[in-house]
């Protein structure tokens, strides 16, 4: 197959001329440039003929939903140029290429977070290169904490809008020089998560019916990689958030960035404990644990999801 040309691939969204030299930042020098993860597209195009147009992220504890994958072909990140590596217990560090209900897709078993070291943009850098493929819509799932009181465990949250709790303090995937060949300066993020993928998420949820454990709700990752304090909780309850993580949120915002459709799912893993009263305490452990607690639902779902989502991509000009 043909490699990735970079002006092609995002070639119609580049809408000012592009400065070859970025401005000098802190860490510019260390940051990936476009051409960079051009050549990790390449790399990844040269070797399996997939051709994904959905992006799987799976989250802590449900790495088997790329167990969906037909056809699978599995490329380890230590063996791709310029990506990082996964050290978290549950993230097992591969790229899985192949098809789920026909379509062709590529998974992260295996994700970055901030609190392994990595820079945001770093956590990210995946999202981009899953765009240089030609992954039109992504799905985000995570393994998170349940604020909501009516939230049980083991439920699953359709996410309808993140609040960007590290972005309050300036950290943010997109901080430092822009490059137009991703995206614009000022992403507008008011329609982060796809309307027409929740609205069939919720349709999906009651074909298989499980509509009584799918909600839908509000996501903020904090950098970890403790858990929260009862001060903490309570204080992101009256913000209106329902559910915590470590992650997503930043992926959403590259995902966005370069104008891929996003949908996110949070598995309620651990419920947050917003009482002194109350003696349980959240481990990785109980997360992981729910995660293989609920793997076959997820993996039903995700697959009439993405069946469903690829009507709704994008067509090619
Ligand atoms: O968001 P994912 O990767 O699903 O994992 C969540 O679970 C881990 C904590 O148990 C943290 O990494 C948190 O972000
Ligand atoms: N921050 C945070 N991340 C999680 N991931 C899974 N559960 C939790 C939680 O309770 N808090």
């Amino acid at each position: 197959m043909a490699p990735v040309n970079a002006d092609i691939v995002n070639g119609s969204k580049v809408t000012s001329p592009v400065k070859k030299t970025l401005p000098e930042v802190e860490d510019n020098g260390k940051r990936y440039s476009y051409e960079m993860l051009v050549e990790t597209a390449n790399f990844l195009l040269s070797k399996t003929d997939v051709r994904p147009v959905i992006g799987v992220i799976c989250g802590s504890g449900m790495g088997s939903l790329a167990e969906n994958i037909s056809q699978p072909e599995c490329i380890a990140y230590e063996d791709i140029p310029n990506f990082p590596i996964s050290t978290v217990e549950g993230h097992h560090g591969k790229l899985v290429f192949g098809y789920i209900s026909d379509v062709p897709v590529v998974a992260m078993q295996g994700r970055f977070h901030y609190y392994e070291g990595y820079p945001l943009w770093k956590c990210c850098l995946p999202v981009r290169v899953m765009k240089l493929l030609g992954v039109k819509a992504l799905i985000a799932t995570n393994a998170a904490g349940g604020l909501n009181p009516n939230y049980k465990i083991g439920d699953l949250m359709i996410v309808r809008d993140h609040i960007n709790m590290m972005g309050f303090a300036g950290n943010n995937p997109l901080h430092g020089p822009n490059d137009e060949r991703f995206g614009p300066r000022f992403p507008p993020m008011n329609k982060a998560y796809n309307y027409e993928f929740r609205k069939v998420a919720k349709e999906v949820a009651k074909e298989l019916n499980i509509d009584n454990m799918v909600r839908e709700g509000v996501y903020t990752c904090l950098g970890g990689p403790n858990f929260e304090t009862v001060a903490e909780l309570n204080m992101l309850k009256m913000l209106g958030v329902d559910a915590v993580g470590m992650s997503t949120v930043h992926e959403v915002i590259t995902a966005r960035h370069c104008d891929m459709s996003v949908f996110a799912l949070s598995l309620i893993t651990n419920e947050c404990v917003t009482s002194y009263d109350h003696d349980a305490e959240a481990n990785h452990e109980e997360v992981l644990d729910v995660g293989r607690m609920r793997q076959d639902i997820l993996r039903d779902y995700v697959s009439k999801l993405v069946n469903r989502f690829v009507k709704y991509l994008p067509q090619n000009p």
